[in-house]
């Protein structure tokens, strides 16, 4: 097995695949603010013992508020082009479940490039519980893919999860720092051999084992 992690120079452009493009830094500030609300609002919603008025009064709302902003969407499979820390470029589809930057559903992880891979802290509310308590185990398992795939992406070149181990080694804390990090081992043509961490506390509580596949480029 060869081991390089160095960077690959070449990245495809996902406007060549026909993706559109948006700069991180040109969404409005609004719509961030508004993100964050919607975000607020799903813990609420989940969490919320309010009477039958104002449970029907909010449903009105947000229908309301629904049918305005359906007036002009964006297309499926926007990018977004954001940089990590150090000004590694990153693409991801801006909708992105785990760190899409318009998506109220994703947990607010920002991961930047570090030495060999990816870092990045998050803390999760109740959207994300499983057990009482603590997060399920299948967003355990998906900040996990987002880690390693981001840190394939940054150190080689972007691909597709073909495997992925999760160990759950302790349970993982809702309202709680936790510490999400990923390294490529090593990589052997187009498969990347990454592994991920997520720690609490400074204890490691799942870890990962991926192979990502990356997407073929002209490179014999
Ligand atoms: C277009 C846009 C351009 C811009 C791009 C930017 C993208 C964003 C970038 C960065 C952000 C990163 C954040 C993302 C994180 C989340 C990732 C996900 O959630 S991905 C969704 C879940 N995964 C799937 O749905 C995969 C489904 N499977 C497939 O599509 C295929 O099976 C695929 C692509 C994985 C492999 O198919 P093949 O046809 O391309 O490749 P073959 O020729 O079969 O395999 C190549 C090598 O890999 C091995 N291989 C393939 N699959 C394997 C497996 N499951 N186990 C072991 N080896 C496997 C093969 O044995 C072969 O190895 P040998 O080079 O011959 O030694």
């Amino acid at each position: 097995m060869t081991v390089n992690t160095q960077p690959v120079a070449e990245r495809p452009d996902p406007r060549a695949y026909g993706l559109p493009v948006v700069e991180q830094d040109q969404i409005p500030d609004e719509l961030r603010s508004l993100v964050d609300g919607v975000r607020n609002l799903v813990d609420a919603v989940s969490n919320t013992e309010a009477d039958s008025a104002t449970l029907a009064e909010a449903d009105a709302a947000v229908r309301a508020l629904n049918d305005r902003l359906n007036a002009a969407r964006r297309e499926v499979g926007t990018m977004v082009r954001r940089t990590m820390g150090d000004g590694t470029d990153e693409f991801g589809t801006i909708t992105n479940v785990v760190a899409g930057t318009t998506n109220p559903a994703a947990p607010p992880l920002d991961l930047e490039h570090v030495e060999g891979g990816v870092q990045g802290t998050v803390t999760l509310n109740t959207t994300y519980q499983g057990p009482p308590g603590l997060v399920h185990g299948g967003w355990i398992a998906a900040l996990l893919d987002q880690a390693v795939g981001s840190a394939s992406a940054v150190e080689t070149s972007p691909g597709m999860t073909a495997k992925l181990e999760v160990n759950y080694r302790q349970p993982t804390p809702l309202f709680t720092p936790l510490e999400i990090s990923a390294r490529v081992r090593s990589t052997e043509r187009r498969k990347v051999y990454v592994t991920g961490q997520i720690r609490a506390h400074g204890q490691v509580t799942a870890e990962a084992e991926a192979l990502m596949i990356r997407i073929p480029m002209d490179e014999g």
